[in-house]
């Protein structure tokens, strides 16, 4: 089987990333949308420094992802002119057309998130379908209404199957995210079998990432 790409998101600290750096991790988050976990663009320029530190050694570092929630295209200029993210993830009501904009203007990879609710009422493949082309990969999250994401909740796996056949069938990958834990993410990988895993809650002890609980997490991701 092959293993999902593990996403940590939500990384405040330099040292909290250099601790990072030797885990098989693919991507890591940095939130510029508010929340308890956003951070300037000068603090994420500080952290993503770390990691193109590590390329120039060649050592392998996790690509940078930032979290927007509907930015105006200037915020993510500003951003982009001191961080070099390697992705925007975009965690709101951003359209396709929006998405495909960002995506050439700013040659970056792009993740579209989508918010699952208990309440959906709109097709899988209504949510799915219309970024294909400019989005690399859906990103299955529990709706927060409050912040639009990080909520430490899960939703209701049973519509995974629904989604990683329209993404595969798109050319897409299906990331999934929504309070997943070191305790939770084998079993959603034995049942589902994602492209990839997104924690954030999960791995923080009292609003901090533990750095513990991200190697547990790690590893029970990469673990065969
Ligand atoms: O993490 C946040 O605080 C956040 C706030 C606003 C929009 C998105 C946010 N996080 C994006 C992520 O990719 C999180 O990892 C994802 O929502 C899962 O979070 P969690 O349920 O806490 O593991």
């Amino acid at each position: 089987m092959i293993r999902p790409a593990v996403k940590i998101c939500g990384l405040q600290t330099v040292e909290a990333v250099r601790s990072i750096l030797s885990l098989p991790i693919e991507y890591i988050g940095f939130v510029f949308a508010p929340s308890k976990r956003r951070v300037t663009g000068r603090q994420a320029a500080e952290m993503t420094g770390e990691l193109v530190r590590e390329r120039e050694q060649g050592r392998p570092a996790p690509a940078s992802v930032g979290v927007f929630v509907n930015p105006e295209p200037e915020e993510l200029e500003e951003i982009l002119k001191i961080v070099p993210l390697d992705v925007i993830q975009l965690h709101g009501r951003e359209s396709p057309e929006y998405c495909h904009q960002v995506k050439e203007r700013f040659g970056t990879g792009l993740f579209k998130a989508v918010s699952i609710s208990m309440s959906q009422t709109a097709s899988p493949a209504d949510l799915v379908l219309p970024f294909a082309g400019s989005a690399d990969a859906i990103l299955l999250d529990t709706y927060d209404p409050v912040h639009g994401g990080g909520s430490g909740k899960t939703f209701n796996w049973k519509v995974i199957p629904d989604y990683l056949e329209l993404t595969r069938a798109a050319g897409m990958k299906l990331i999934v995210a929504g309070g997943l834990t070191p305790d939770n993410v084998s079993g959603l990988i034995s049942a589902y079998q994602p492209d990839g895993v997104d924690v954030s809650s999960g791995v923080e002890t009292e609003g901090q990432k533990d750095i513990a609980k991200i190697k547990q997490f790690v590893e029970r991701v990469k673990s065969r």
